[in-house]
């Protein structure tokens, strides 16, 4: 069965402006077919959470695809936002327009936004895949997440890159990846250790000098860097990966060691894999979620995974 009509959240700012020329491509392919569809452009930052809900909530077609065309966070805010009515199970496609596409990585569809459009073009069922959902205890949030929530290091280089000067001009370059790059460095040599207890299966896990604590749902982040290779979106499980504070020589022999995957086996590195994860910590800490900024607080974070619907052809 093929999907009946797609309702379509398009974020013109993903990529830094480059999702606008995708946009037009793929529109003129959907044209071309006589493929059914609507437009909701995001206006503004968070507004794709509003369009989900009401596409979720006003939805007369059957079997109707929410299709989000955009980058990570506008996929986060489409699936919160769907998530939050009457029609939870609505599939959602994706077609990867943004300046990191972690998600499309981790669940192993294309990072080109044509040939992921044929992915999903092709697709006659949905498959499900893990997400993961957060509360954050001292604030009363909750949300969910497509790739992983960070606090600490991870948080602090994506402040610094949403901050950073470059970040358009590499973007336009496509070189997205390069500015997350600049902000590890930059934050690398101002972030100072903190502690964090971790919770999982019942046991208590405390680390006093903590530089990295990255919950993630597959293995990548900052643009495809392999975080936590081990971590699948078909497990049922999430993964945190904890980096203990490392001196210079001791962080650059790390990143070796992560470009030939092998980072995971020091012992300066703990990682955890369950339905259910609990963290918490004590000092400020930058946080974010699917790239996005969360603030900088104390974080006490629950965890737990859960399945959402996708329409793409993996095969
Ligand atoms: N019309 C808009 N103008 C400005 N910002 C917007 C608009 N619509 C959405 N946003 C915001 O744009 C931001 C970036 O979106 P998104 O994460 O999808 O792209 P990206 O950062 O380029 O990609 P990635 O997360 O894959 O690196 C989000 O915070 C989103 O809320």
């Amino acid at each position: 069965m093929q999907a009946g009509f797609f309702y379509i959240i398009f974020n013109p700012a993903a990529g830094s402006g480059t999702a606008v020329e995708v946009f037009k491509k793929i529109k003129q392919v959907l044209d071309d077919r006589k493929i059914q569809y609507e437009i909701k452009v995001s206006r503004y930052s968070g507004h794709a959470i509003q369009l989900a809900k009401q596409i979720g909530s006003f939805n007369q077609q059957a079997g109707a695809v929410m299709l989000v065309i955009g980058g990570d966070g506008t996929l986060n805010q489409a699936i919160t936002g769907l998530r939050q009515t009457r029609n939870p199970q609505m599939p959602v496609g994706y077609i990867p327009a943004g300046s990191g596409n972690d998600f499309a990585r981790g669940i192993g569809m294309s990072q080109d936004p044509m040939v992921a459009l044929e992915q999903v073009l092709q697709a006659s069922q949905p498959i499900v895949r893990d997400i993961g959902h957060y509360t954050e205890k001292t604030r009363g949030d909750t949300g969910y997440f497509v790739n992983n929530v960070g606090v600490g290091f991870d948080a602090a280089a994506v402040a610094a890159t949403n901050r950073s000067r470059f970040k358009k001009v590499l973007n336009r370059l496509h070189l997205g990846s390069l500015a997350y790059m600049v902000g590890v460095l930059t934050v690398f040599f101002s972030r100072k250790p903190f502690p964090v207890a971790v919770y999982v299966n019942g046991k208590r896990t405390y680390i006093p000098q903590a530089f990295l604590v990255t919950t993630t749902n597959h293995p990548y982040f900052g643009g495809g860097v392999r975080i936590l290779p081990s971590a699948k979106p078909t497990d049922g499980k999430l993964d945190l990966i904890v980096v203990e504070h490392l001196n210079t020589p001791y962080f650059l022999f790390l990143c070796l060691q992560l470009l030939l995957g092998r980072h995971t086996h020091y012992r300066r590195v703990h990682v955890f894999e369950a339905a259910r994860i609990e963290l918490e910590t004590s000092s400020l800490e930058f946080g974010q979620m699917d790239g996005e900024e969360m603030g900088s607080r104390p974080y006490e974070l629950a965890f737990r995974v859960e399945q959402q619907k996708f329409w793409v052809d993996l095969t």
